[in-house]
């Protein structure tokens, strides 16, 4: 385990400096036990993790940050160049392992390790490659960190974590995917963009699949508290159904095109990822559409058809983790393409073993 040098009080010759550095004030009360102690571990320290690891740091989220990953010089780098910025940054602990009792004692495990998609290759093609990994990620992760929330972000997340439940043996309010809070951030992009206004006032959900699946709630929408359909309804401003779905369209086609561009994408869900942690380690009763089990939403019933389903519906998130779900309104037709979303991701779920 690589722990950080610039905590420790030995000195050159293992002189105790802070026995000769400070001078203790007397009578001083012991630290307030209702203070706690805020440990995060980020698996896996490739774009994606460390997008969400700086960003996790910049927001001073932790006290502990764990970094843990299989190549073992990369990792040691990561953590070092992290460390470096202590002099910036509120202060983290932060240590690395490839050996999992570096995360012991978890309150939040985020997991990304995993292969990522080539050009023009879908989320779900990664799912066997990654369900491999998963099997010797997942039950150290959850032995260690028995009261941890799990939050998934290895692609394809919903079915991974479906995996991750599975696995764990957690309650499946403690195993939470990232799902479609980035495709949600960049639907209320490109409709603030639209409307130019910003993008902190849209209020819309992506819900389902986090891919090519996905749905749209666009009869939910609202910028600045104004219901937009129902707006544009009166103002007898015909909105073509063609442009809502060429903007779903640019959603689903927004991570091929960064990564036809960049070869991967790391800075939106770093963002989206520190934001979800913020909701649940503050307990902030936030509503995020992330993947959470679906079953009994909406009209959802899959396990009577042979399984639970995990896919993304606007939950309120809290130090519980997923507290509840959101009775959020739905056309006739986004019910059924959110059903049919269940169905995509059942069928692969079938074809799994765990
Ligand atoms: N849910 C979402 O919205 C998003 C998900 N992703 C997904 O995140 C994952 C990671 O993407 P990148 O960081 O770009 O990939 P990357 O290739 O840069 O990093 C993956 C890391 O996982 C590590 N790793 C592999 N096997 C491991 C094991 N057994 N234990 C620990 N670490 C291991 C690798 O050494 C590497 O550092 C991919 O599955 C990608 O599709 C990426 C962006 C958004
Ligand atoms: C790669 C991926 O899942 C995304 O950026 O949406």
């Amino acid at each position: 385990m690589h722990k950080v040098t610039s905590t420790s009080s030995l000195g050159p010759g293992g002189l105790d400096l802070t026995q000769s550095f400070f001078k203790p004030i007397q009578n001083t009360a012991p630290p307030s036990p209702t203070k706690r102690h805020t440990k995060i571990s980020v698996i896996g320290v490739g774009n994606v993790g460390m997008a969400i690891a700086q960003t996790i740091l910049t927001q001073d989220l932790a006290d502990e940050l764990a970094l843990v990953d299989a190549v073992k010089d990369k990792l040691r780098g990561e953590m070092l160049d992290l460390q470096h910025a202590a002099a910036f940054l509120p202060r983290t602990q932060i240590l690395s392992s490839t050996d999992y009792s570096v995360t012991a004692g978890s309150d939040l495990c985020i997991v990304t390790a995993g292969a990522r998609q080539n050009p023009g290759e879908s989320r779900l093609n990664l799912l066997q490659r990654n369900v491999g990994l998963f099997k010797k990620i997942i039950p150290p992760l959850a032995q260690l960190s028995p009261d941890a929330i799990l939050l998934i972000v290895s692609n394809p997340v919903d079915v991974l974590t479906y995996v991750a439940w599975k696995l764990s043996g957690f309650p499946s309010n403690r195993v939470i995917g990232s799902g479609t809070n980035l495709d949600s951030s960049r639907f209320r992009f490109l409709i603030a963009d639209h409307l130019d206004v910003n993008a902190q006032d849209v209020q819309a959900y992506i819900v389902g699949e986090h891919g090519d699946s996905s749905v749209a709630l666009w009869s939910s929408i609202s910028v600045g508290g104004v219901p937009i359909l129902s707006f544009l309804e009166k103002q007898q401003i015909s909105c073509e159904k063609e442009t809502l779905e060429r903007i779903h369209k640019e959603v689903v086609g927004s991570a091929y095109e960064v990564i036809s561009l960049k070869g991967y994408t790391s800075w939106a869900i770093g963002y989206s990822v520190a934001n979800l942690a913020f909701s649940i380690l503050r307990n902030q009763r936030k509503i995020h559409p992330v993947t959470v089990m679906a079953n009994g939403f909406h009209g959802i019933e899959a396990a009577g058809e042979g399984g639970e389903v995990f896919l993304s519906l606007p939950a309120l998130l809290g130090r519980g983790g997923a507290l509840a779900v959101t009775n959020v309104h739905m056309t006739e037709e986004e019910v059924q393409r959110l059903r049919d979303s269940a169905k995509t991701l059942l069928e692969l779920q079938r074809q799994l073993e765990v």
